[in-house]
């Protein structure tokens, strides 16, 4: 099977965490695209969706899926999102799609994070993808001073504008052998929004899909 038919099986295979008649939380990128997808044949047994981003919801929306703001929801059964890398202890890096900021909003507001993967985003330790931070525009250059003292190389990502009209810089170069520290020292630094590791929240159940089907991991 192709990646792409690996994110599909695991799209798909996440519709069985959603109650009926409840409000979904749907992350952002090529995987839970798949999800939308497969969300869309059970539109008539849900209330709708609250969206990690402007893109899931615009798919929501054409998918013929009602969209909620989260301001007007109470709580979440489950939030559906992929990874970019996912260590054993289901510790994510995230926002390979520069969604990072509402979907651990979102993430934190779920009973239950469902992480949706195929089995290349599975890692020993977190950080040959460049870890994702958003950060306020005009505290870029102090940021990735800041950062580098963490001793990673940031990166600025040139002419990606955040949904939250902030900036985000790729820090390459890190081991991440404590995610949960790394990530309180990089929230902590003044002009970061929030960083793509989510560790202090990670995920509940993890679907890999793999060339042996879809593998269930909690
Ligand atoms: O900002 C983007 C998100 O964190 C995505 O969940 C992540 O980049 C994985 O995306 P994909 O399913 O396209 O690999």
């Amino acid at each position: 099977m192709t990646q792409d038919e690996l994110k599909k099986a695991v799209g798909w295979a996440a519709l069985k965490y959603v109650e009926p008649d409840s409000i979904v939380g749907v992350g952002t990128g090529s995987t839970v695209n798949h999800f939308i997808d497969a969300l869309a044949t059970i539109k008539a047994n849900i209330e709708g969706a609250v969206s990690s981003s402007e893109a899931s919801a615009a798919r929501l929306k054409a998918a013929g899926i009602p969209v909620f703001d989260l301001n007007a929801v109470d709580s979440l059964s489950v939030y559906v999102d992929g990874a970019d890398e996912i260590n054993h202890h289901n510790e994510m890096i995230k926002g390979g799609g520069a969604a990072l900021t509402r979907e651990k909003i979102v993430a934190a507001v779920a009973k239950k994070f469902v992480c949706i993967v195929d089995e290349s985003k599975q890692v020993d330790i977190l950080g040959a993808f460049p870890l994702p931070v958003e950060v306020i525009p005009m505290a870029r250059s102090y940021v990735a001073r800041e950062l580098v003292k963490l001793g990673g190389d940031p990166v600025y990502r040139e002419g990606v504008i955040t949904d939250n009209g902030n900036v985000i810089l790729d820090v390459y170069n890190l081991k991440i052998l404590d995610p949960k520290t790394l990530e309180k020292q990089i929230n902590n630094i003044v002009g970061v929004v929030t960083v793509g590791l989510f560790a202090a929240r990670g995920a509940d159940t993890v679907l890999v899909g793999t060339q042996n089907g879809v593998v269930t991991k909690s």
